[in-house]
């Protein structure tokens, strides 16, 4: 008997144009495709990054070009069906947390796409657990720190488990500990064969956990590969004006030629160097 075979997670975006105000750009004739393992999203301010996110969850309709999820034109989905496969958390939490108390807001999103009162529980719960904020649960999330408000959001998204997830600056205001939740959160949705984009300028964690990584400049893509790729195109690390991640910039800083994206790569680079001597 043959299995279903689940389709791969994907995201085409085919000739877009969009403009805020009918005359300036924003993107003309814009196409990218999204698919695989976590990609990255980053360039300067203005690079047209949140504008690009907001498009695919149709939060903004193009002015030209269509925008496929899954194979499905965005523009005929409706609301509910949008919003259970794409989940987009927002840069910043309080444009997207209103309910009293963490649990409920955890919960919100779930029963409105209609999950049953205990899955939907379940599923918040879940989510809550895997963000590390499950004795938070009866917290009014306007009383927490913004980084614990940041995790609360992600849960939100997490609990109505979309098939795509989108991350702007998800490491924002985040200390260690909250880095280590969402690089375990994003190893976690890999594995479950979720589609996982995320905007950062945070370059240590792109090169930490990414695949690939979409460099976008003035509404174009200049760039796109692999963070080893990318972060070795100095033209491209100016243009785009990025900042290299710290292991990248050591390795330079040591006169060596190779790509080191994190630490422990450099380190063990080093060690096999000495101890071949
Ligand atoms: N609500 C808006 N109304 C009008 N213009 C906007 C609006 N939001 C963004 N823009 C403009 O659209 C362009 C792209 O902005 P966008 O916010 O998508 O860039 P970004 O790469 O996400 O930047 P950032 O890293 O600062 O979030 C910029 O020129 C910006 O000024």
């Amino acid at each position: 008997m043959k299995r279903a075979v689940k389709a791969l997670n994907r995201i085409s975006v085919q000739q877009l144009a969009f403009s805020y105000n009918g005359r300036d750009m924003v993107f003309e004739n814009f196409s990218a495709e999204f698919s695989g393992g976590p990609t990255a999203i980053i360039g300067q301010n203005g690079a047209g990054k949140t504008t690009l996110v907001k498009l695919i969850k149709g939060l903004l309709k193009p002015d030209k070009g269509r925008i496929l999820i899954n194979g499905i034109p965005a523009g005929s989905m409706t609301v509910r069906d949008l919003a259970k496969t794409v989940g987009l958390v927002f840069q910043n939490p309080n444009d997207q947390i209103f309910k009293p108390s963490v649990l409920e807001e955890v919960t919100f999103g779930p029963k409105i796409i209609g999950f049953s009162g205990e899955k939907a529980e379940r599923s918040a719960k879940e989510a809550l657990e895997m963000l590390g904020i499950s004795h938070l649960k009866h917290e009014n999330p306007y009383d927490l720190n913004l980084s614990q408000r940041k995790l609360v959001s992600i849960a939100s998204i997490l609990s109505m488990d979309p098939d795509i997830l989108i991350f702007d600056e998800p490491t924002m205001g985040q200390d260690y500990e909250g880095r280590e939740i969402i690089k375990r959160t994003i190893r976690h949705l890999r594995e479950r064969g979720k589609l996982v984009l995320a905007i950062l300028h945070d370059m240590d964690f792109v090169a930490e956990n990414f695949d690939r990584a979409v460099v976008m400049h003035e509404g174009k893509i200049i760039a796109d590969g692999h963070p080893r790729e990318v972060f070795a195109r100095e033209e491209i690390v100016a243009q785009a004006g990025l900042e290299l991640p710290n292991a990248v910039k050591l390795g330079k800083r040591l006169g060596l030629k190779d790509i080191f994206l994190t630490k422990n790569e450099l380190i063990r680079y080093l060690k096999e160097r000495t101890s071949g001597r």
